[in-house]
């Protein structure tokens, strides 16, 4: 057993492979006295691997997760027996942690402020870098919950150090300190015809009470949650669609100023635009989906299609892919995103039968798939999961098995290292 250090914090190891109770990051000495409530850490034999998945709300980051969280296998769920408003998503593999739950203002401090959830000022960045930082070294944290109904921040609730941690939210890279802490980081970049399209998608089928229950299964909470206030707001207060266009405007300048500038710093960004197949196409319908990769991380090869570096324009529709107007097209080639390297994959259309998705993927390369065809498997497994027949569902499987190949490597590594400093 290798301690490191004693901290005020909690109690930090060097070593992965030791057993230990430690009192949670977030709590005091003397609350910790009464922590025989809750469970307790011990043998830690994997190193806790971090990702940043940055985006705008209702961009389709819970829907990720689920694609993410089924790559390990297992279902994802609220803490057991915690605070019932957790955001926080626990499958045996993936913690997903909102960053909702470190906003230091609540709904009505914000509004008493006169500043939006967006601003750093309504985040407590000092607490999301001490608790991620500990969790990353093995240390469990009592973190805040933020409740969406209520809008208000709540009893904490305790988060163990696991295999995968996922903070999503508003600013996963916004913070240099929390953004050093990251393995890899990933930005879903949601134009803003489809961010529209999307969000009056919801709103009209809220109206329409006969597709509201099938068209809640595929909401995030936190979304729907929205919705729902939304709703109330219409009723109460008479608000007109216009007005709720307008509320999702208003956000934009701050959106501009503290959450986009954040994709230059992600490892890989999902671009989703409206279709060029179309001559100006502007519904956000037919989505033209770019996979941004960054050249030269740490245990991330970029995905190529055909032949890596080239660049390649590929209509695949006709023996082996069908395809109903306008078609599909994919894109492969090197290009500069805010001065770096990247490569870039891109997918304009939809897939008309899931199942030929597999002529597709056979020609793409450094997919770290486990199987021929499994990324196809695990769209077909997901065929009701928004996205699955673009580039959306696509790449976002993309993306979670190149994270499960980045934890195996990180993990590889770890128990390499620990071989050579303890031999037997
Ligand atoms: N791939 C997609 N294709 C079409 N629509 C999508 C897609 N992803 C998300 N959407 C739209 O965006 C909405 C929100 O998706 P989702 O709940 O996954 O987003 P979110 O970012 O987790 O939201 P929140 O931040 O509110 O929790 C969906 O109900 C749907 O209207
Ligand atoms: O941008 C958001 C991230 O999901 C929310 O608007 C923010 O968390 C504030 O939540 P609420 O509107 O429920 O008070």
């Amino acid at each position: 057993m290798a301690i490191s250090k004693v901290s005020a914090l909690g109690i930090h190891h060097e070593s992965f492979s030791f057993h230990m109770v430690l009192r949670p990051v977030g709590i005091s000495a003397s609350e910790g006295k009464s922590l025989r409530k809750f469970p307790v850490i011990s043998a830690l034999d994997w190193r806790t691997v971090v990702i940043g998945l940055a985006a705008d709300s209702g961009c389709g980051k819970s829907t990720f997760m689920r694609r993410l969280t089924s790559v390990f296998g297992g279902v994802a769920g609220p803490p057991k027996g915690g605070n019932p408003d957790s955001n926080t998503l626990i499958s045996d593999t993936t913690t997903v942690i909102c960053l909702d739950d470190y906003h230091s203002l609540d709904r009505h401090g914000r509004k008493e402020n006169g500043i939006t959830a967006l601003d750093p000022r309504a985040n407590n960045f000092d607490l999301m870098y001490e608790q991620v930082k500990s969790l990353k070294e093995g240390v469990s944290v009592v973190k805040p919950v933020y409740n969406h109904v209520t809008g208000r921040i709540e009893s904490p609730e305790l988060i163990e150090p696991p295999k995968i941690l996922v903070i999503e939210g508003l600013h996963p890279m916004y913070d240099p300190r929390v953004r050093e802490l990251l393995d890899f980081s990933i930005y879903l970049d949601i134009s803003s015809d489809v961010k529209f399209e999307w969000k009056s998608q919801v709103s009209l089928s809220l109206s329409l009470p006969s597709l509201s229950l099938s068209l809640s299964l595929s909401l995030s909470r936190s979304l729907l949650l929205w919705l729902l206030v939304w709703q109330r707001d219409m009723a109460e207060r008479g608000h007109s669609l216009e007005s709720i266009k307008a509320s999702i405007a208003a956000r934009k300048p701050d959106f501009d100023t503290y959450i986009d500038p954040q994709k230059q710093h992600a490892d890989a960004v999902i671009e989703v635009l409206p279709t060029q197949l179309i001559l100006d196409d502007n519904e956000g319908k037919i989505l033209r989906v770019r996979m941004v990769m960054k050249e030269g991380v740490k245990y991330f090869d970029p995905v190529y299609l055909f032949d890596e570096g080239s660049t390649i324009s590929w209509i695949p529709c006709g023996r082996k892919l069908t395809c109903s107007y306008p078609g599909i097209k994919l894109f492969y080639g090197p290009d500069t995103y805010y001065s770096s390297e990247v490569s870039v994959v891109e997918i304009d259309g939809e897939f008309e039968k899931l199942e030929e998705l597999i002529y597709v993927e056979s020609h793409l390369n450094n997919i770290s798939t486990k199987f021929y065809g499994e990324i196809t498997q695990q769209m077909l497994r997901h065929a009701d999961y928004l996205g699955s027949n673009n580039g959306t569902g696509l790449f976002q499987t993309v993306i979670g098995l190149k994270i499960r190949d980045l934890f195996e490597q990180i993990q590889a590594e770890a128990a390499s290292k620990q071989a050579i400093t303890s031999p037997k």
